[in-house]
């Protein structure tokens, strides 16, 4: 067990203007919520003088990123039984500790979510937080995703449910005082779920309703082999945004193959490719994304879903859309049995990012769902530094593609490039 531990700590990490509007435009509802008690050392910015900040991140869930201790907490407060009352103990259900699937990933997304909805102290906590995260990691600007119609309702009290407007307007609280207190910038995209559809129309008009208050773009996430994944509402909810000026990204090629990353790029008018890993298997593809200067948001999470992607593949091979020796062609995985038991490490030296790196494609680094794969920033900069030899030169160059991909409008995407391009000594 230890042993696989430590192969898949390895593996799944390598697998301004404040808010633009001023605080006045959040509700009285959201500022009204108390940020948890702060830590002095903090507010008088001696951890940001420590840190030297140049990082852009452009692929974060929030929900993915809350802090385990936050979760205990607050179950805690809402009187909500967890099977473990110490961080250590509730780790191995809010996180993974072994190579597994992203449909397992995304169950273990819905163990924790239950003791977020519905707590609109938590919500904008949850932002708040992810700032001094962020801070604490060297970043200078940052993009965070999530669903606010995951956030909405309260198991414990159905008369307390928020609406996705006010879900909205937490997080934009939290992420704006938390830039404030942690000299960090901050921006929202708001997530499509494959699985849902029944939420595609309302996401848009939600990223345009709070375009000027921190909003800066729609995403499409979940299950992207799920019967789901294709549907029109999508489509046509891309369209709306792509009519409306709405910047946008979808998850694409993650355990997908090159065809989703295709609709992605042609149907749904994406900007940028979250993840977008298996766009290699399509040479043609690949070469036009990297003519068009396509930007893929890697996440070192990679190689766990590899693994579930061939479970999944064997398993359901007949109604797989994606061909499975191309497939095995792509990934030049290990023996197939090895990697479903967990027996042999992921092979991070064989992830797609360096062949986009060989390739000049046009990619940035990001922790994606750093407390759901037990890692954070800083780990994964030190991992692709060790293990994929990437060297000062490359990670300015990775963090300004990042910046020059990023959704801010354009004036204060000059002057992010420019930070960037000081702090990495790129001329
Ligand atoms: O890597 C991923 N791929 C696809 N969907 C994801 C990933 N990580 C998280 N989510 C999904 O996105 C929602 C909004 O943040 C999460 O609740 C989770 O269901």
């Amino acid at each position: 067990m230890a042993t696989q531990r430590t192969f898949y700590g390895l593996g799944c990490v390598l697998a301004g203007k404040l808010q633009r509007g001023s605080s006045n435009v959040f509700s009285q509802f959201a500022r009204s919520l108390k940020m948890p008690p702060e830590d002095k050392t903090k507010k008088e910015g001696t951890m940001e003088e420590k840190v030297k900040k140049n990082r852009v991140e452009l692929h974060l869930h929030l929900d993915g990123a809350v802090r385990p201790s936050t979760l205990l907490e607050v179950a805690k407060k809402r009187g909500m039984p967890l099977p473990a009352d110490t961080v250590e103990g509730i780790l191995p259900y809010v996180s993974m500790d072994k190579p597994e699937s992203l449909v397992a990933m995304i169950k273990v997304f819905k163990f924790f979510i239950p003791i977020i909805q519905g707590d609109g102290e938590t919500i904008k906590r949850m932002a708040y937080e992810l700032c001094e995260d962020q801070a604490k990691h060297g970043v200078l600007y940052f993009e965070t995703r999530y669903c606010p119609h995951f956030l909405t309702q309260s198991k414990l009290d159905q008369k307390k449910e928020l609406t996705p407007t006010e879900v909205v307007e937490l997080v934009n609280a939290g992420l704006n005082e938390g830039s404030r207190d942690f000299g960090v910038k901050a921006r929202s995209i708001l997530c499509l779920i494959r699985d849902n559809p029944e939420f595609s129309t309302e996401m848009v008009q939600l990223c345009d309703r709070f375009r000027n208050q921190g909003v800066v773009g729609i995403d499409l996430a979940g299950n992207e082999v799920g019967d789901l994944a294709t549907n029109t509402e999508h489509v046509k909810a891309f369209q709306e945004a792509k009519r409306l000026g709405i910047h946008r990204t979808v998850h694409a090629g993650e355990i997908g193959g090159p065809d989703k990353v295709e609709e992605a790029v042609f149907k749904m008018a994406a900007e940028r490719v979250g993840h977008g890993y298996h766009t290699i298997a399509d040479p043609q593809l690949y070469a036009k994304l990297r003519d068009m200067n396509m930007h893929f948001e890697v996440g070192l999470g990679y190689v766990v879903f590899n693994i579930s992607n061939l479970a999944h593949f064997v398993g359901n091979f007949k109604t797989s859309h994606v061909n499975f020796n191309t497939f095995l062609a792509t990934m030049q995985v290990c023996p197939v049995s090895s990697y479903i038991t967990g027996a042999v490490p992921p092979n991070y030296k064989e992830h797609p990012a360096l062949s986009f790196a060989k390739d000049g494609a046009n990619f940035s680094i990001n922790s994606d769902d750093p407390s759901v794969f037990r890692t954070h920033l800083s780990r994964e900069y030190s991992l692709i530094r060790e293990h994929w030899n990437f060297d000062d030169k490359l990670i300015g160059q990775l963090n300004l593609n990042a910046a020059e991909a990023c959704f801010l409008p354009q004036d204060e995407k000059n002057e992010l490039i420019k930070q960037v391009k000081e702090a990495h000594g790129i001329q």
